[in-house]
C-alpha cells in the first residue's frame, strides 16, 4: 500500500509507473519557441526544461536562451536534451530511465501521478509546470509503451518465441523493414529495440529530414564505428518517401555494417523500397491491431493516464473538504484510484474504440483522448456543468445550483455515445497519397458498378468533405462512364466530361453537386461491359498476335502509283449498295477472319459445386 504524498516527490519509473516514461512527440526546430506554462515568457523549446528547473529564473530573455544554444555552452546538470544538435536530429544513448528520442524531443518525464491530493499551492511551480508540460503532449505518446511487455500484437514476431524478440534481447537486431498500416507499432518497436541496444540510436523521418540530414547521420554512424567500435541503429520512418535512387545512398553503410537500419513503411516495400537495399534488409509485415491481441488493454493504460491527469486538475480546484472527500475515498491507496480510474471509461465505449479503430492504435488513443477531453472540459469548467446537456452529467436537484468539481467529477463516465461522438471529430483524416484515397475511390467506383446510387454518393461526400481534389473524382466518372455504362446509355460520356469541365469551371465547393448528380446519373444508368471487354480482347490480340497486313482493298490510295498497285480496287462503298453495312465485305485481316471483339463479354455463372464459372 503506498501512501498519498506530494506531487513534488518524484518516483522512480518503474513497475506499472514503467508506461509513463514515453518520449515526446514534440518535433520543433531547434529554434522554436514556447510559452513558459509559468511565467508566460518565450523560451526556446529546448531550454523550457532548464528554464523550469529554475523556477522560471535566469536564461530571461529569448535572445539569451537563443544564444546559449548556438554557441553549445554545457553546464554542469544540463541533460543531453537540452544540447540536442542544431540540425533537428540529436544523437543519444539511451541508457537511463529518461526517454529522449531525436529531433529535439525533450526527454519526457513521468506525469505527477499524486499520492497525496494537494492544494496547488503547495505544489512547486516546477512540479506544475511539468505537469503541464507532460498534459501538452498527445495521449498517444505517452501512452507508447517502452517495453515489449506492454507492446501488444504482432505475437509472432515479438510474442515468446518471436524471431525479433530473441534478436532484441540479444542485441543483433539486424537491418529490418517494417511494414505495416499506420499506428500499430512500427515506431514504436523502432524505440523499443533503441531502449534495448547498446548502439547509439538515431530517429529521423521522411518528412522531417532530407537526403543530407541522412547522409550525415550515416556519415557520423561511420566516423563513430571507426573510432569506438560502436554501430549506430538509424530509424528511418516513412523511408517510402524518399525515392529509389535516395535510397541508394543508404546501400554501402548497411552493406558494410556500419548501421543497422530500421526503415518504417505503409506501402508495399516491394514497390516503394530500392531492390538492392531490399535485398540487405529482412522485411517484417506488422499487422492491424485487434481485441484479441489486447487492444483493450492498451486503451486502458492510456485511459488511466488521461483520468489521472483530470483527477490532478481537478484537485487542484477542490475546497478542503472536496480535498478531504478525495483522500479518504481512495484510503491512500495507489489501486484504488486505479479501479477508480478505470470504471470511468466504460467497457462500451472500449468496444467502440476497438471497433471504430479499425486496428489503428492511435487512432484509438486519439479518439479516447477526444473523447475525455470533452469531459475534462465539462468537469473541470467554473460553469458547475449546468449550461450543457451532456448525458454523463448527472442532474443537479433544481438544475440551477453550479455543481462541485468533486461531483461533476463523480458524475463524468466515457461512454460508448462519447466515443461515437469523438470518433466522429477525428476519422475524417485523410491521406491524398496513402491508402485511404485509393479505398475510397475504388468504393465510389464499385458503388457505382453495382447500382447503388446512395452509397455512391456517401463515397463521393466522404471524399470531398476530407478534401479530394474534385478534378481527381471526375477523371475517374469520365472512365466509368464507358467502362461501366459503355453503350448500355451513351449520354454517360458527354453527363461525365461536361461533370468534368463544370469542376475545371467552378471548383469547390459548388461543383460538389455537379460530382454529385453525375455520380447519381451513372449508378442509376443502364451497364454495359461490351465495349470495355472487348476492347481489353483488341489489346491482348495486337500484342499477342502477328501484326498482320491492312488488307490491300481497305488501303489508302492518295498517289498513281498506289493505284497501280491496286490499293483499295475492290473496297465496296457501302452506301453505294443496297445491303449497306451488311454487304459481304471482310474488315479483319486475313489472319483474323471473323474474329468477334464485341458482344463476347462473359457473364459468370454459379455452378452447382458452389462455385463462379466463366462460360
Ligand atoms: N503494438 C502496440 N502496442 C501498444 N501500443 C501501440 C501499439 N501500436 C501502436 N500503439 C499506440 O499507438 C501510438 C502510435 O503507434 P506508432 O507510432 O508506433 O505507429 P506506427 O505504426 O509507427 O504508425 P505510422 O505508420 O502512422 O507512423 C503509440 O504511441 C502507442 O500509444
Amino acid at each position: 500500500m503506498s501512501s498519498f504524498s506530494s506531487p513534488k516527490a518524484k518516483r522512480p519509473a518503474t513497475g506499472s509507473n514503467a508506461l509513463q516514461r514515453q518520449g515526446s512527440s514534440l518535433t520543433q526546430p531547434a529554434s522554436s519557441l514556447v510559452p513558459c506554462p509559468i511565467c508566460g515568457k518565450s523560451i526556446a523549446e529546448w531550454f523550457v526544461n532548464n528554464h523550469l528547473d529554475n523556477e522560471c529564473t535566469g536564461m530571461e530573455s529569448v535572445a539569451e536562451s537563443l544564444s546559449q544554444q548556438t554557441s553549445g555552452k554545457r553546464k554542469h546538470g544540463d541533460t543531453i536534451d537540452d544540447f540536442d544538435d542544431i540540425d533537428g536530429s540529436s544523437v543519444f544513448q539511451d541508457n537511463s530511465d529518461s526517454y529522449t528520442d531525436s529531433s529535439h524531443r525533450r526527454s519526457y518525464v513521468a506525469p505527477t501521478t499524486p499520492t497525496q491530493f494537494q492544494q496547488p499551492s503547495f505544489q512547486s511551480r516546477k512540479d506544475k509546470a511539468n505537469a503541464a508540460v507532460q498534459r501538452s503532449m498527445p495521449l498517444a505518446e505517452r501512452a507508447r509503451p517502452i517495453s515489449l511487455d506492454d507492446y501488444i500484437g504482432q505475437k509472432e514476431l515479438v510474442g515468446p518465441g518471436g524471431i525479433l524478440r530473441a534478436l532484441v534481447l540479444q542485441d543483433t537486431v539486424p537491418s529490418i523493414i517494417l511494414w505495416g498500416p499506420c499506428g500499430v507499432g512500427k515506431t514504436t518497436l523502432a524505440r523499443i529495440i533503441a531502449h534495448s541496444t547498446k548502439a547509439q540510436f538515431r530517429e529521423m523521418g521522411a518528412t522531417t529530414h532530407g537526403v543530407a540530414d541522412v547522409r550525415k547521420a550515416f556519415d557520423d554512424a561511420k566516423t563513430l564505428f571507426q573510432m569506438t567500435r560502436q554501430r549506430t541503429i538509424v530509424f528511418l520512418d516513412e523511408i517510402h518517401r524518399f525515392t529509389k535512387a535516395q535510397q541508394d545512398i543508404f546501400l554501402p553503410f548497411v552493406e558494410k555494417g556500419t548501421i543497422t537500419l530500421i526503415g518504417a513503411t505503409t506501402e508495399n516495400p516491394s514497390f516503394r523500397v530500392n531492390s538492392a537495399l531490399l535485398s540487405r534488409c529482412r522485411v517484417l509485415t506488422l499487422d492491424k491491431l485487434s481485441l484479441t491481441d489486447g487492444m483493450d488493454r492498451m486503451i486502458r493504460r492510456a485511459a488511466r493516464i488521461k483520468w489521472r491527469d483530470i483527477l490532478d486538475m481537478a484537485c487542484a480546484q477542490m475546497t478542503e473538504t472536496e480535498l478531504a472527500t478525495v483522500n479518504s475515498t481512495f484510503g491512500q491507496n495507489d489501486q484504488t484510484i486505479d479501479e477508480w480510474v478505470d470504471a470511468k471509461t466504460e467497457p462500451g465505449a472500449i468496444k467502440w474504440l476497438v471497433d471504430l479503430s479499425d486496428g489503428d492504435g492511435r487512432s484509438a488513443i486519439n479518439t479516447l483522448e477526444i473523447g475525455i477531453q470533452g469531459l475534462s472540459t465539462i468537469i473541470l469548467s467554473d460553469d458547475g456543468g449546468n449550461d450543457n446537456n451532456n448525458h454523463s452529467q448527472s442532474e443537479h436537484e433544481g438544475g440551477k445550483q453550479p455543481l462541485g468539481v468533486l461531483e461533476k467529477l463523480t458524475a463524468s463516465k466515457l461512454t460508448g455515445d462519447a466515443v461515437k461522438t469523438a470518433f466522429q471529430k477525428t476519422h475524417l483524416q485523410y491521406d491524398r497519397q496513402g491508402d485511404e484515397h485509393y479505398n475510397l475511390i475504388s468504393a465510389l467506383h464499385k458503388s457505382v458498378r453495382g447500382g447503388d446510387g446512395d452509397a455512391a454518393l456517401y463515397w463521393l461526400g466522404r471524399m470531398l468533405v476530407a478534401g479530394e481534389e474534385p478534378l481527381y473524382i471526375a477523371r475517374r466518372l469520365v472512365r466509368m462512364a464507358s467502362e461501366d455504362i459503355g453503350m448500355a446509355d451513351s449520354a454517360a460520356l458527354p453527363l461525365a466530361v461536361s461533370t468534368y469541365q463544370a469542376c475545371q469551371l467552378i471548383g469547390m465547393p459548388e461543383c460538389d453537386v455537379n460530382l454529385a448528380h453525375c455520380v447519381a446519373y451513372l449508378a442509376k444508368a443502364k451497364k454495359s461491359v461490351d465495349v470495355y471487354y472487348a476492347y481489353g480482347q483488341v489489346k491482348q490480340t495486337v500484342s499477342e498476335e502477328f501484326a498482320y497486313p491492312v488488307p490491300i482493298h481497305l488501303r489508302n490510295a492518295p498517289t498513281a502509283l498506289m493505284k497501280d498497285l491496286g490499293y483499295g480496287d475492290e473496297y465496296k462503298y457501302n452506301p453505294h449498295y443496297p445491303e449497306g453495312t451488311k454487304v459481304d465485305q471482310e474488315y479483319l485481316p486475313k489472319g483474323l477472319k471473323k474474329r468477334k471483339f464485341l458482344g463476347e463479354a462473359p457473364v459468370m455463372t454459379l455452378g452447382k459445386d458452389g462455385e463462379w464459372h466463366m462460360p
